[in-house]
């Protein structure tokens, strides 16, 4: 299926949700669906917590996470729904921020304002750049990087389910996988509210849908909106 606006102008579709959603897994399978592009937003926050690391900084010194900023400028962030790059500084990262330790420091970085902003102002550059469409996902899309999007999606599902499922990637010790997850969504949801959906954003509730009948209902609503 082609999702094309019949206009020409590019189709963006919004998720947000808390972590184990499937925000990245269903966003990317919907992008691929319709032939969009995908914009994975969080691993602009996970390559900046990586270069820091990486300097054996600590993401919760606020003046640390300001000086890496200018770093961004070698951000390389590909979105292409096949497969996403991620490098910066010239060091590929697409593996490695998808670590534990760095999911453990990231929200240092999500805290700092001076980060959000200069990282939305790439998000809105690649989403105005975007054709046909994209499929952008966060924390934020819906509310504050792209609230005008012409789908907004809060993707979510039942705590243990998350778990469940991140476990199901992680392995490890389940009680640890879902202590760290909800430690993420208590701090990650001190900034932006991903938690309730914002005025004319659709809820998607995956707790008892498989992974496909999630997709399936996202790329319907954006189906819908075209034929609007
Ligand atoms: N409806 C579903 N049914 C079963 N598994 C699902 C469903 N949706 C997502 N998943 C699985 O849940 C896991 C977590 O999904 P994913 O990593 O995409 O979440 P996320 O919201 O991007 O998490 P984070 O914010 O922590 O990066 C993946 O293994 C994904 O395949
Ligand atoms: N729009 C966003 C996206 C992400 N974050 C922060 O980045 C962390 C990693 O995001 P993932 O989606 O890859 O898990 C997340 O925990 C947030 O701290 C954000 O603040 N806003």
């Amino acid at each position: 299926m082609s999702g094309a606006d019949t206009s020409g102008r590019a189709v963006v579709v919004a998720i947000d949700g808390p972590a184990g959603s499937g925000k990245s897994s269903v966003a990317r399978a919907v992008a691929r669906e319709l032939g969009f592009q995908f914009l994975d937003t969080g691993a602009a926050y996970r390559a900046l917590t990586w270069l820091i690391l990486e300097q054996g900084g600590d993401t919760d010194d606020e003046p640390t996470v300001i000086g890496s900023l200018g770093a961004l400028d070698s951000l390389e962030l590909t979105v292409d729904a096949a497969g996403q790059r991620v490098a910066i500084q010239g060091h590929d990262v697409t593996e490695d921020i998808r670590t534990e330790r760095i999911s453990g420091a990231v929200s240092g970085v999500a805290r700092t304002a001076a980060a959000r902003e200069a990282v939305n102002v790439r998000f809105r550059a690649i989403i105005a750049a975007a054709a046909p469409g994209i499929v952008a996902e966060g924390r934020d899309i819906t509310t504050v990087v792209a609230p005008d999007a012409d789908v907004r999606v809060l993707l979510t599902a039942d705590e243990a389910v998350r778990v469940r499922r991140r476990f199901g990637d992680v392995g490890g010790d389940e009680l640890q996988v879902g202590a760290r997850l909800a430690a993420r969504d208590a701090s990650d949801s001190r900034v932006v509210d991903f938690l309730n959906a914002a005025d004319g954003v659709t809820v998607v509730d995956s707790t008892h849908l498989t992974f496909d009948e999630t997709v399936d209902a996202i790329v319907r609503l954006a189906s819908e909106e075209q034929h609007d």
